[in-house]
């Protein structure tokens, strides 16, 4: 188990919940109502900001619901928040460009997250040549 410390902006949106069993990512909630036009871009805010457990990030993605929800495509494709967006005004966001007329309302579930451990500390090795088998890549291997 770990405890994440959580900052709500507002009092018009439910609190953060992880239910275990059906899926661990964790949705999160638009705290403002957002009007955006066909090709709009916007940054929804979600209304709380958090201090994560040391050594890890959070990723943000759509839920499967929410382009047909709410017609919006997440414009960074995969929200990345590291621990240092720990300040107390640190507020996450989704970037979204709309692709229909549409309305998102406050309190609306547009998005979910999980933390995932921070990767190793990486050093580069420059090399001349590297000695593994070329393996060819997209779609070398054909279409069936
Ligand atoms: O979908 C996202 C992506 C990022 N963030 C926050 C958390 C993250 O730690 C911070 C900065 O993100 P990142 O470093 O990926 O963005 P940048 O474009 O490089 O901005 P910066 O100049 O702030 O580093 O913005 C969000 O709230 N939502």
């Amino acid at each position: 188990m770990e405890t994440i410390k959580i900052k709500y902006f507002t009092d018009q949106i439910d609190k953060l919940e992880y239910i275990d069993g059906k899926s661990d990512w964790i949705d999160l909630r638009a705290s403002e109502d957002v009007t955006l036009k066909a090709g709009d871009f916007a940054l929804i805010p979600l209304g709380v900001a958090m201090e994560l457990p040391a050594g890890y990030e959070a990723h943000i993605v759509p839920r499967s619901s929410t382009y047909k929800n709410f017609g919006v495509i997440q414009a960074n494709h995969c929200g990345i928040v590291d621990g240092s967006y720990c300040g107390d005004n640190d507020m996450w966001r989704m970037p979204v460009i709309a692709m229909r007329d549409t309305e998102i309302h406050v309190n609306d579930r547009i998005c979910q997250f999980r933390i995932m451990k921070n990767q190793p500390q990486i050093q580069f090795n420059e090399v001349e040549k590297l000695m593994g088998k070329d393996r060819g890549g997209f779609g070398s291997t054909g279409k069936q």
